[in-house]
């Protein structure tokens, strides 16, 4: 890649995968730190970042429908020229782990004219290894990152906070394997504080030590603590958003007077889909 002509940059797609409920200013800064970071390496161009609201069938607690949840992340991104919104995985009627959503992205980018169903978003390593990616190595006969026409595919990066990586180490949240998939196929951009543990976090893990090559750690300088739900929190309380989200979606919300004691109180009690899914897959 580097050697046959240095001036070849990676293309990046970011995906970020979340509640969004709402969107915050901050889910949006998310995508520019993580761009102006891939792009001060050198090696990288970012060519589109894309916001995959989580379905209804993730259960959390106090999330609103996915149809308010999806409209307010597109409303947000309208004024982004290279953010956009993508409603596959909130469409699904079962919760999906978010290493399909990888493939999904993944294989609708090798083949952008054909529909692909979930069965076809298959893992990038398969028994055989023929369709893994790995990052610099050189393959004369079919280069990496090559779709079946021998275009270049970009490669798609899970972006997220870091308690989303701090997650990973919650006893059957997440498939061990899902993980090394995500860090070792594809790679993780991290938006994280200033002085937090996250690099102790990854030097206590054996799987994220190995692949921590594969995982871009961006340090927030400008420190921002919006966070989703302290925005509900506010509204509850009759307090004032403005400036915390975009305008048109404090718009949206006040409209349809999205968030109240009642929503706070949706799926109270039920246990989170990737906990029960995860616990009945050990039980059996
Ligand atoms: N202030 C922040 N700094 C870094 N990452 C963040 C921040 N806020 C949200 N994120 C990231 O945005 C993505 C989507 O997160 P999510 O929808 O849970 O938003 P949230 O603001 O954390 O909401 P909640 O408060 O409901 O958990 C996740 O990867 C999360 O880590
Ligand atoms: N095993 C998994 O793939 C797994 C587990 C927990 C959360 N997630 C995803 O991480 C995101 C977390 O969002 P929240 O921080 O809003 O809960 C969601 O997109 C969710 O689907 C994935
Ligand atoms: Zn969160």
């Amino acid at each position: 890649m580097a050697m046959e002509d240095p001036d070849r940059k990676t293309e990046v797609v970011l995906l970020a995968c979340g509640s969004f409920n709402p969107i915050t200013n901050m889910h949006l800064r998310l995508f520019e730190l993580a761009k102006d970071y891939l792009h001060e390496t050198g090696k990288y161009k970012v060519i589109k970042g894309i916001i995959s609201p989580v379905g209804d069938a993730y259960k959390k607690k106090g999330l609103i429908s996915a149809d308010h949840r999806v409209t307010m992340a597109k409303l947000a991104t309208n004024s982004s020229d290279w953010v956009e919104v993508d409603d596959w995985e909130s469409s699904q009627s079962e919760w999906l782990e978010t290493v399909k959503v990888l493939r999904h992205h993944h294989e609708k980018l090798s083949s952008p004219d054909t529909t692909i169903s979930l069965q076809n978003a298959l893992p990038l390593t398969k028994p055989g290894r023929k369709r893994k990616q790995e990052p610099n190595r050189h393959d004369p006969i079919k280069k990496k990152n090559q779709s079946p026409d021998g275009k270049n595919v970009p490669q798609v990066k899970l972006l997220c906070g870091s308690d989303v990586l701090e997650s990973f180490g919650i006893p059957n949240l997440w498939k061990l394997e899902d993980i090394t998939e995500i860090i070792q196929n594809y790679g993780l951009v991290c938006i994280s504080r200033a002085g937090n543990s996250i690099q102790k976090f990854i030097y206590e893990s054996d799987i994220l030590w190995k692949y921590k090559n594969n995982i871009h750690l961006v340090e927030e300088w400008i420190t921002n603590d919006i966070s989703s739900t302290k925005i509900r929190r506010a509204l509850r309380r009759g307090q004032s958003i403005r400036y915390l989200v975009p305008d048109v979606v404090r718009a949206y919300i006040e409209k349809n007077d999205l968030y109240s004691l009642e929503s706070e109180d949706r799926n109270a009690g039920v246990t989170l889909a990737p906990l029960q899914k995860n616990a009945s897959d050990s039980k059996n």
